[in-house]
């Protein structure tokens, strides 16, 4: 497994990772979240030792990370760092290389992936001519190529259509099912929600949340409800006692529940106010779990 113990890291007196810790399981897709410059890409750097920590371990298998360690990690940079002049068929051979890859299976790979993926692309072509979803994909295959052991992932799915990201997320279960740890960071919630075995929410710099999406939703509470009337006032529901109106669409309304104000009493308040067309639960999407978790940022 991989671990982060209470990492730390400052850029001058801006403290950008304050005692991060988590732990991705073997087979875990683990979905890291934040908003902009709450830390994500730092702690990912560290863990591939392009930066190092000010205090902190990251763990790998029980034991400190170190170069040896690394070759067996697929990363996937946030700044791809991929050859512009070179054919994507070289680099991949190249960055296999560096893993040890011998150049025949190398190439065996490389073809497979470009296959598989779908990556468009002329016999000639150097990376520059690529579209920029296809040098992703291409930047993908290169933390791929060596079959790792564990994947860091800086936002993997930006900027792909959705077949191409529909082949990603088969490829990361695919690597989660053979046992290997996945950590991506993703603002695509709706993704993360969908792919990830659990959920980080950082916030500068430290976790503000983590677990399982549906963990997430119980500890936001299930006090949400989505009601719609027809005949009512607009405002109908600021009259009633002990909810709060979150959002109002059309003829529907969610409300936030006080804890201990039971739905029966909310349902004959809404009956008396209209025709009721819809009464149900809403359960919070991660995306509100986020907003919540990462308001208040002093950011
Ligand atoms: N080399 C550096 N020198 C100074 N500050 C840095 C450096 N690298 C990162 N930072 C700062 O650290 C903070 C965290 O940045 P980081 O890139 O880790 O955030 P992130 O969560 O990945 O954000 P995003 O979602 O925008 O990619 C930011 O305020 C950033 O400006």
């Amino acid at each position: 497994m991989l671990e982060f113990d209470r990492v730390a890291k400052s850029f001058g007196d801006k403290h950008v990772l304050r005692e991060l810790s988590l732990v991705v399981k073997p087979g875990e897709l683990y979905g890291f979240c934040g908003a902009n410059g709450a830390g994500k890409t730092t702690a990912m750097r560290i863990a591939l030792g392009v930066l190092t920590a000010d205090a902190g371990d990251v763990r790998w298998q029980g034991r400190p990370v170190d170069a040896d360690s690394r070759r067996r990690f697929g990363y996937m940079p946030e700044e791809r760092g991929l050859y512009a002049k070179m054919t994507p068929r070289d680099q991949l051979v190249f960055f296999a290389g560096l893993s040890g890859v011998a150049p025949a299976t190398a190439r065996r790979r490389a073809d497979e992936w470009i296959e598989r993926l779908g990556v468009v692309l002329g016999p000639k072509d150097t990376l520059e001519k690529l579209s920029l979803g296809n040098q992703q994909k291409v930047q993908l295959i290169a933390s791929l190529i060596h079959d790792p052991d564990v994947l860091v992932l800086d936002e993997p799915f930006s900027g792909l259509d959705p077949v191409a990201v529909d082949a990603m997320a088969d490829v990361l279960l695919e690597f989660a099912r053979k046992g290997v740890p996945t950590l991506f960071s993703s603002h695509q919630l709706d993704l993360v929600e969908r792919l990830c075995d659990r959920v980080g929410i950082i916030r500068d710099g430290a976790l503000v949340a983590e677990g399982t999406v549906d963990q997430l939703r119980r500890s936001a509470g299930s006090g949400q409800l989505e009601i719609a009337l027809s005949g009512a006032p607009d405002d109908w529901a600021a009259s009633v006692p002990g909810v709060r109106v979150v959002a109002a669409t059309g003829a529907k309304v969610t409300l936030e529940v006080e804890d201990g104000v039971p739905a029966q009493r909310i349902l004959a308040a809404a009956q008396s106010m209209g025709r009721l067309e819809h009464f149900g639960r809403r359960d919070p999407a991660l995306a509100d779990i986020f907003r919540e978790s990462v308001a208040g940022s002093a950011r």
